[in-house]
């Protein structure tokens, strides 16, 4: 976060007007944790050690994660009420427990680092990829190659090198803009994340699952697909947005609402809905490429078990919270013209259904 070089970059501007500064290098650091692990990988095994002792002492490591994370987030909410890094702080009102769950600020910074960018990406979304591709190598040691593993292996990397291609988007979404840093952020992705989201991984280590090669090379497809249609919703809602809506959306001109909002100052300002493309489907229909995908790369389990459906099962609850919670932000933020959108864009997230 600190070291590599990236490009400057704005958050949008928060409820008290300020405007969160990131160094945009989150690709960087992804390409040089993997290119570290993998050379660390080459060294241990030099030495007669491998790296899948994280596998077989998982609990420990968890254990002391769940202490830490409890302690830190102690030490936030207080310093959210001593030494707030912006104006986007304080207690909410609700008493100790919620503010303990909630946080007590928006955009907290440690020696100069966001402690959201550092838990959410680049400990959260970091540790993934490098349980995945642990997970993967214990399988190997074990049962040498199975293609159930290779498959899952190579979906989750690739949607995480989505997330990593994008993560300044990332600074838009209600996790960064609404969700203060507190017990659900910051344990959540400190603890729950590295713990559920590579579970399938986990899983295969013990359950290994001979595919072949056509049900193999076919789960991959269709998987390689949903990511690629997750990745390009997210994309055109910010390519119109940075083009003033002055595009093409799937060859035509989009159709546009140019939404006004007052941030708390009173000043008002004006932002971009999309209602045609992706976005005229549904208003959430990226998140069924997103819930298709976590399918494909647990079905390479079989059906055997509920245990690695877990994470499906939860983002299916969490992506439908999340599109409640996000169109309250919208409607509270933008009235009327959210209104419109709703008119002119009927469903939530299945088209003619939901
Ligand atoms: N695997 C996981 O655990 C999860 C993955 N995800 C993925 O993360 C990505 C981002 O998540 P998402 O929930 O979309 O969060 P976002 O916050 O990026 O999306 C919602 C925001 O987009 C803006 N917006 C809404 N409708 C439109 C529109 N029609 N045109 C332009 N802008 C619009 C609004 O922000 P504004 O205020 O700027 O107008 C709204 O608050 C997705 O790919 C999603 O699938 C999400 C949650 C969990
Ligand atoms: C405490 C728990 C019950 C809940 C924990 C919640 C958080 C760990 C997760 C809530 C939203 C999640 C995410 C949102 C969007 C994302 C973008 C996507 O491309 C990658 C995944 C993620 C960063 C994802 C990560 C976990 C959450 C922050």
């Amino acid at each position: 976060m600190v070291v590599l070089p990236g490009k400057e970059v704005q958050g949008p501007v928060t409820p008290k007007g300020n405007v969160p500064q990131y160094k945009d290098n989150g690709f960087l650091h992804y390409c040089v944790t993997m290119a570290g692990f993998a050379i660390l990988t080459i060294v241990l095994k030099y030495n007669g050690l491998t790296p899948t002792v994280v596998y077989d002492r998982f609990g420990e490591l968890l254990g002391f994660m769940n202490v830490f994370a409890l302690c830190f987030v102690f030490l936030l909410y207080i310093k959210g009420i001593t030494r707030p890094s912006t104006s986007d702080s304080g207690k909410t009102g609700g008493g100790f427990v919620f503010d303990y769950y909630w946080g007590t600020e928006l955009y907290p910074r440690i020696c100069g680092i966001d402690v959201k960018v550092f838990t959410n990406c680049r400990f959260g979304m970091t540790v993934w990829p490098l349980l995945v591709c642990i997970y993967a190598l214990k399988s190997y040691e074990i049962h040498g190659f199975v293609d159930s593993m290779f498959v899952t292996t190579i979906l989750q990397l690739t949607y995480i090198t989505k997330f990593f291609t994008w993560e300044a988007g990332y600074m838009h979404t209600i996790d960064i803009i609404l969700d203060r840093s507190g017990y659900y952020i910051c344990w959540g992705c400190l603890c729950w994340l590295p713990s559920l989201y590579p579970i399938v991984s986990h899983y295969l280590v013990t359950h290994p699952l001979r595919l072949g090669t056509p049900l193999a090379t076919s789960i991959l497809v269709f998987g390689l697909f949903s990511v690629l249609i997750n990745y390009l919703a997210d994309l055109q809602r910010q390519d119109v947005r940075k083009a003033n809506g002055d595009c093409l959306v799937w060859g035509r001109k989009p159709d546009l609402i140019r939404a006004k909002y007052r941030i708390e100052c009173g000043e008002v300002r004006e932002s971009i809905l999309l209602a045609s493309g992706w976005w005229g489907l549904s208003r959430h229909f990226h998140y069924i490429p997103e819930i298709l995908l976590s399918f494909f790369w647990t079905v390479t389990t079989g059906f055997e078990n509920v245990l690695p459906y877990t994470y499906v099962i939860v983002l299916v609850i969490l992506l439908t919270h999340r599109s409640f919670r996000d169109e309250h932000k919208c409607s509270m933020k933008y009235g009327v013209y959210w209104q419109e959108y709703c008119t002119k864009v009927r469903h939530r997230i299945i088209p003619f259904l939901f």
